[in-house]
Formats: C-alpha cells, sequence, structure tokens
C-alpha cells in the first residue's frame, strides 16, 4: 500500500508550549484514517499543518510522496478538506454556494451535481444557506471538500453537533469514498465510537503525542488483557498480593488484575498456592477499545 501522508517528527509549539510533539503519521492510500483524541489533544493543529494553514515549528509534511512545503499548490489541488465549521456564504443558496467553490476550482457543473447527490443535497439545493439545518451545513461542507473528486480528503471531526440519523449518513458517506471514487480519508473525533465505525486504520493523539498508530486489530492485541482469578478466599488472596505489590479489585467474586503478562500470572499462581489459597479460576478478558483508548489517554504511554 502506497503511503499517502507522511509525517516526520511534525511539531508545533506556541511560546514554548508544544501542542503537537514529534508526530509521524502515515497514512495509507485507500484508507480512512480515524485520528482520535480527547478535546485539545492536537488533532486540529495537526491537520493544519498537513494543509499548510499553520507552519509546522519542526518536522516535516508529505503528501503523495512530495515535501508539502516544496509542491504546496500541487498537493492542495489534489486534496479537499473540512476544518471546524464550513465556510460558506448564508444567504446564498446551497447550490450557488457550491457554484462559487466551482470557479475556484474550475471544475465542470456535472461535478457540482454529482458531489451535491453524494451528500444527498440534490433536493435542497435551491434553499437558502440560511435555512439549513446544522447537518444539511455539514454536508454542504463536505460536498464542498469533495467538488473536484481529490485524491485526499481530511475532515475535522465531521460530525460535530449532529444528531444520531445526521452523524449516521455521514459515517456511511465516508465509508463509501475509498471503494467508490477511490479516495484515501482522514479524519478527526473525539469519539472512539464514531472512529471505531468508520476507520480501517487510527492514530490516536493524546498532549500532542502520537500514542499509537495501526488497526483496531493491533490496537486490541498490544493492550495487555486483565486477568480475573477466583479463588477459595479472595481477601487471604488480596492480601498475598498486596505484599507482591499487585493491587486487585474486587469484582463479581473475582479479583481483577489489570495487563498481566503470561508470566506474572505463573507467579500469582504460584505465590497463592505458597500460601495454601486454592485458585478455582484464572480468566483472561481482552480489554474493550473503550477501555484501551481511556487508558491511553488517562495513563499515558501504558500500551
Ligand atoms: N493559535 C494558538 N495559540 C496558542 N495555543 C493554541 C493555538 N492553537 C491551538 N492551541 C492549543 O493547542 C492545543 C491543541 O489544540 P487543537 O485545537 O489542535 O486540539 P484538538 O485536538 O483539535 O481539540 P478540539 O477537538 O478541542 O479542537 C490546545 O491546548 C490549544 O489551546
Amino acid at each position: 500500500m502506497d503511503t499517502v501522508i507522511r509525517t516526520e517528527n511534525l511539531s508545533k509549539h506556541y511560546g514554548g508550549a508544544y501542542c503537537v510533539q514529534q508526530v509521524n503519521l502515515a497514512v495509507g492510500e485507500g484508507e480512512v484514517y480515524g485520528f482520535l483524541g480527547p478535546n485539545g489533544a492536537g488533532k486540529s493543529t495537526t491537520l493544519k499543518m498537513l494543509l499548510g494553514l499553520v507552519k509546522p515549528s519542526e518536522g516535516s509534511v508529505s503528501v503523495f510522496r512530495k515535501d508539502f512545503s516544496r509542491n504546496r499548490l500541487e498537493i492542495l489541488s489534489q486534496t479537499g478538506s473540512l476544518i471546524e465549521a464550513p465556510s460558506y456564504y448564508g444567504h446564498l443558496t446551497g447550490l450557488e454556494n457550491m457554484r462559487v467553490m466551482q470557479r475556484l476550482r474550475d471544475v465542470p457543473d456535472k461535478q457540482v451535481e454529482k458531489a451535491l447527490q453524494i451528500v444527498r443535497l440534490e433536493k435542497q439545493q435551491n434553499k437558502k444557506v440560511d435555512q439549513y439545518s446544522l447537518g444539511m451545513k455539514q454536508r454542504l461542507g463536505i460536498a464542498m471538500a469533495l467538488l473536484h473528486f481529490p485524491k485526499l480528503v481530511i475532515l475535522d471531526e465531521p460530525t460535530n453537533g449532529l444528531d444520531p440519523a445526521g452523524i449516521g449518513e455521514i459515517r456511511e458517506l465516508i465509508r463509501s469514498l475509498p471503494h467508490q471514487y477511490g479516495m484515501t480519508v482522514l479524519l478527526s473525533s473525539h469519539l472512539l465510537s464514531e472512529i471505531e465505525q468508520v476507520a480501517t486504520s487510527i492514530g490516536i493523539i493524546h498532549g500532542g503525542k502520537l500514542l499509537f498508530q495501526g488497526s483496531m486489530e493491533q490496537l486490541q492485541r498490544n493492550s495487555r488483557p486483565h486477568v480475573w482469578l477466583k479463588t477459595q478466599d479472595n481477601e487471604k488472596a488480596r492480601r498475598v498480593l498486596q505484599a507482591r505489590e499487585l493491587s486487585p479489585s474486587l469484582q463479581d467474586g473475582f479479583l481483577v488484575m489489570e495487563g498481566m503478562g503470561d508470566s506474572e500470572v505463573a507467579q500469582t499462581n504460584r505465590a497463592l498456592m505458597m500460601a495454601g489459597v486454592d485458585v478455582y479460576r484464572i480468566e483472561v478478558h481482552k480489554q474493550s477499545l473503550e477501555s484501551i483508548f481511556l487508558s491511553l489517554t488517562g495513563r499515558e504511554g501504558s500500551l
């Protein structure tokens, strides 16, 4: 798979405080890459640097295997984006707004029709944008980003402020872009549930640092599972474990320990046996993606 976006040690600081620090993104062709992180993590700043809207303090960006700073116009002509709220003229109709973009992009009429069709706005194209719902405005913003059928689409929190039906529609739309139109999509969100349902790869950013990059399966594989122990005497077992500097919690009659490897499980089992505590069950529970995300962003670097 070719890499469409690659950054090397991309960083941005404002007055000495880094909001993006040494980020190495790799977005493959035809992917829907989900850029996930809590508010203030550095997502928008990173996306803006990819589009030349913010100048990096350090590091480099290459898109379509070309250095961004030296091939800016060529790269941007093949990129569509929606960063923060869509910009439009409220007193003009959806179609008229698209015509303004059409002039800038210099594309034929049929592409305007097609882009409005993709976002399902063709029936409302003659309505003034001021009368659009938030979801319709967002879809118009996406239509503008798709107008020239770019190879790369960058969307910053595209479902922000939408109701569940609107979110579902945008999700379907994003999912269809690679296979229907050969586009690569990079989208950001602070919601794992959003990313989980559309992304083929994810990058998790927190405090300006990229904590994980890869597939959902890799994320789950790399995380250390929880180990659930059922013993003959959980209170005594807990004291034995605490003496070994472990801090199990008690849940549903099981002692639960986070992130144990095989050898730690064996040592724990042995210690309990030596202390005369029978172990009835040892269960390994995979962490949900939600808890992996929370433990990554809550306790940095625990993967
Ligand atoms: N122009 C600026 N001057 C100073 N600090 C800034 C500037 N732009 C962003 N920051 C800071 O950088 C950090 C990252 O902001 P950024 O908008 O990239 O985060 P984000 O992950 O997109 O979050 P959100 O989803 O809330 O927009 C924040 O702490 C923000 O206050």
